[in-house]
């Protein structure tokens, strides 16, 4: 990287467990140029970017809405979402002459899960899946491949550029400048405020008539200063009643961090979701015996005269479980993550390394103001960690005891993952994006069987802050994995 100090760190697990969650990855930064117009998405008071006590105030207003009993209370939810898509794909498949069809999934997917976001977070019903009609999710559908798809030279060379330029400078050309990245960035934003404004005039009206429901919004509004006037009124959730005046939000940090969880809350659950849809169509072998999991315990709810699955039907799948988990450790939409240190720090290693100079370093001074890039993808995949074979999809090591959950060197939110991060920064949504995923992958392979297309032979990676999947030689198509759907066929017993 030109002109910066970065440490690019690999995440080893040892210093991640000691010190890398607790000290450093507190203080965050962005290189200040993506910084200063990314938060045009967000909203510059969002969670991803404010840091110190203010990060704490807003974590502790948003925490109760991401509980596990929360979370777990959205499963109907996502499981009505995910049945709204596979309508759509029956339709379609049963209409075409070839009796499957070749769908474009990350697009569904960001659909599906834009609609999920709205009802779980905000009880408000976008309708993407229905008509593709809604701006805002058309705006976030290829945001990230347009901003920050395959940059030029010329473009690598600017951001390295920036430290040098002060940031007044920056945060004009940030607010007026002509290239069309940035003019996009700026015009999702003020589309992403104009719908949390909106949906915040709606939600007052409901909450102070005393209709708020269990969305996230319902427990998050009563934390708002507007709210704050109207304390008497006993409609307010409970949770109002108990804050301190202090902790509340501010109306504009309201909208700031429901435009991050509007972004945050979809995008990075509909690519892990396209990713495990790729590995699966790869491998016809898991696929079946994930099906065969599923209509098994379909056939007890049915049984029992249930027609949806529980959260504890889902808790009681192992190998879907297993799929799920092994998605995440394998596709980490989220690859790598940017700190710098605020202080002079020392991490200790698992394994001491030799430098170039010959000198066995047993553990790594991080020097006040270093820049560090921390790869969530190589803990994912560290041997040490998931066996000599943690470069390969296999979800069979979450059951034969090779992933157990219970490392020594213990650290995410889950599974032993670094896929929603660990410590006071970690992904506040873990919890809602996993149940998301159960539902998801419960609902598509309980009714479909997927294979690769020619296209989908030629996927890349595309490392946009968030990994989209995209077409080699396609890139300015966006997100694009193309592959073909098929009903899976019943056995008389099923
Ligand atoms: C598979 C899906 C998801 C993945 C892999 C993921 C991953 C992450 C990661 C790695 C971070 C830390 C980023 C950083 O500090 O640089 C993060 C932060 C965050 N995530 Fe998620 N996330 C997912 C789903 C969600 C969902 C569903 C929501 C909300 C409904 C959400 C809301 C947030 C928020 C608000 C933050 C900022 C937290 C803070 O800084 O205090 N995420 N996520």
């Amino acid at each position: 990287m030109p002109f910066e100090t970065t440490l690019s760190y690999n995440m080893d697990p040892v210093s991640v467990a000691v010190g890398f969650v607790a000290v450093v990855i507190v203080h965050k930064v962005y290189r200040r140029y993506t910084r200063i117009s990314l938060a045009d998405v967000p909203g510059p008071e969002s969670a991803s970017f404010i840091m110190g006590d203010d990060h704490k105030r807003h974590r502790k207003v948003m925490l109760p809405g991401f509980g596990a009993p929360e979370s777990k209370a959205f499963l109907p939810i996502f499981q009505g979402c995910a049945e709204s898509m596979s309508n759509k794909w029956m339709d379609m498949i049963s209409n075409s002459k070839e009796e499957s069809a070749v769908f474009n999934i990350p697009k569904w997917l960001s659909r599906a899960t834009f609609d999920a976001i709205g009802e779980a977070a905000f009880d408000i019903r976008f309708g993407s899946i229905d008509n593709n009609e809604n701006e805002l999710g058309r705006a976030y559908g290829s945001m990230m491949t347009t901003l920050f798809a395959a940059p030029s030279v010329g473009q690598i060379f600017f951001q390295g550029l920036t430290t040098y330029i002060p940031l007044r400078i920056l945060e004009y050309f940030g607010n007026n400048g002509n290239n069309p990245r940035i003019v996009r960035m700026r015009e999702t934003g003020i589309i992403a405020t104009s719908v949390a404004k909106q949906m915040v005039e709606d939600k007052a009206e409901m909450l102070l008539q005393g209709k708020g429901s269990r969305d996230v919004f319902s427990l998050l509004g009563g934390f708002t200063t507007s709210f704050q006037s109207s304390k008497s009124d006993k409609s307010i959730v409970k949770a109002n009643m108990d804050a301190d005046a202090k902790a509340k939000l501010t109306d504009e940090e309201l909208f700031s961090q429901m435009r991050t969880i509007l972004f945050a809350g979809h995008e990075t659950t509909a690519n892990t979701l396209s990713w495990a849809l790729f590995e699966l169509a790869k491998r016809p072998e898991i696929q079946s015996r994930l099906r065969a999991e599923i209509r098994e315990t379909e056939a007890t709810v049915l049984a029992r005269g249930d027609t949806e699955f529980t959260m504890a039907d889902l808790d009681a799948m192992p190998y879907t479980t297993a799929v799920v988990k092994e998605v995440l450790r394998f596709c980490p939409v989220i690859y790598e993550v940017h700190r710098y240190a605020s202080q002079d720090d020392v991490l200790p290693l698992s394994q001491p390394i030799t430098a170039r100079s010959g000198k066995v370093i047993h553990q790594l001074p991080i020097p006040k103001g270093i820049r560090i890039v921390a790869s969530i993808a190589a803990y994912n995949r560290n041997k040490d960690l998931w066996g000599e074979d943690a470069h390969v999809f296999n979800p069979e090591r979450w059951l034969n005891g090779v992933a157990s959950d219970k490392k020594s060197t213990s650290v995410g939110v889950y599974a032993n993952l670094m896929t929603f991060l660990g410590g006071v920064r970690a992904c506040i949504g873990w919890r809602f994006a996993v149940i998301e995923m159960q539902a998801f992958m419960t609902e598509i392979f309980g009714k479909f069987e997927l294979a690769l297309t020619d296209k989908s032979e030629r996927v890349r990676r595309e490392a946009c802050l968030v990994m989209v999947p995209t077409v080699e030689g396609e890139v300015e198509h966006g997100p694009q994995l193309m592959l073909r759907v098929s009903v899976a066929p019943r056995t008389e017993k099923e």
